[in-house]
């Protein structure tokens, strides 16, 4: 079994636990209340902004150049990002304010720096594959549902991040696991139980950003 098999599997509970959040159910449902829309839409503008970045560092942890160009290629993906974030809006009527980044955008974004600064290139790559990953598992789950239906206000969302929709597509996440397999394959048993760890508090942290904002979680104090 690989490194990346291995993983997998350890994170199928909480794989099946965002599958399962309210947030994600009502994207299913096309029933996401407004303001938990506006919120997920005004944190994500930051997460993907800093998810950019990070790429970036990571790129500058590796010298393989066919993975430097992946990594460019599958940052790519954040542009029809906008598109979703659009969809969202659409439907709120909200614009974009910049609001502040609440505690889990903050720990989330946090935690992808400091594991693409002091970690190995192994660490970086695990810290953003959770993004992709899950979102590329949401969209699939919910099209086999059939959630994209014609009367789903979200149809548009969810079929963004369905891999079924773009069957031409390569398969990036395929390759994020197979570049993570190569990437760990010189380091030590602690390393790599290091590695797992980042990728799962990545994946503990999609979790609670769905949850932040179904609960429109904020900060304590204005400071
Ligand atoms: C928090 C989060 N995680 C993942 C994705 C999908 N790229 C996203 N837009 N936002």
């Amino acid at each position: 079994m690989t490194f990346s098999q291995a993983l997998l599997e350890r994170a199928q509970p909480m794989m099946d636990a965002i599958m399962a959040h309210p947030f994600v159910q009502a994207i299913a449902a096309g029933t996401v209340p407004n303001d938990v829309l506006n919120y997920y839409v005004e944190q994500d503008e930051h997460y993907l902004k800093d998810y950019l970045q990070v790429t970036a560092l990571t790129i500058t942890k590796t010298d393989n150049v066919d993975d430097i160009n992946q990594l460019l290629t599958t940052a790519q993906f954040v542009q029809n990002e906008s598109r979703a974030h659009q969809v969202m809006l659409e439907i709120t009527g909200h614009t974009i304010e910049n609001w502040r980044r609440e505690p889990e955008t903050k720990r989330y974004t946090d935690h992808m720096y400091a594991s693409a600064y002091h970690g190995t290139y192994a660490d970086a790559l695990a810290a953003l594959l959770p993004c992709a990953w899950s979102y590329a598992v949401i969209g699939e789950q919910l099209v086999d549902q059939g959630a994209n239906n014609a009367d789903n206000p979200l149809k548009e969302w969810i079929e963004l991040y369905a891999p079924q929709m773009a069957p031409d597509a390569p398969d990036y996440n395929a390759w994020r696991f197979e570049a993570l397999d190569r990437a760990v394959a010189p380091l030590s048993p602690t390393q790599l139980e290091h590695v797992a760890q980042t990728f799962l508090f990545s994946l503990e942290m999609e979790w609670r950003f769905w949850e932040a904002a179904w609960q429109q979680t904020h900060w304590q104090f204005e400071f």
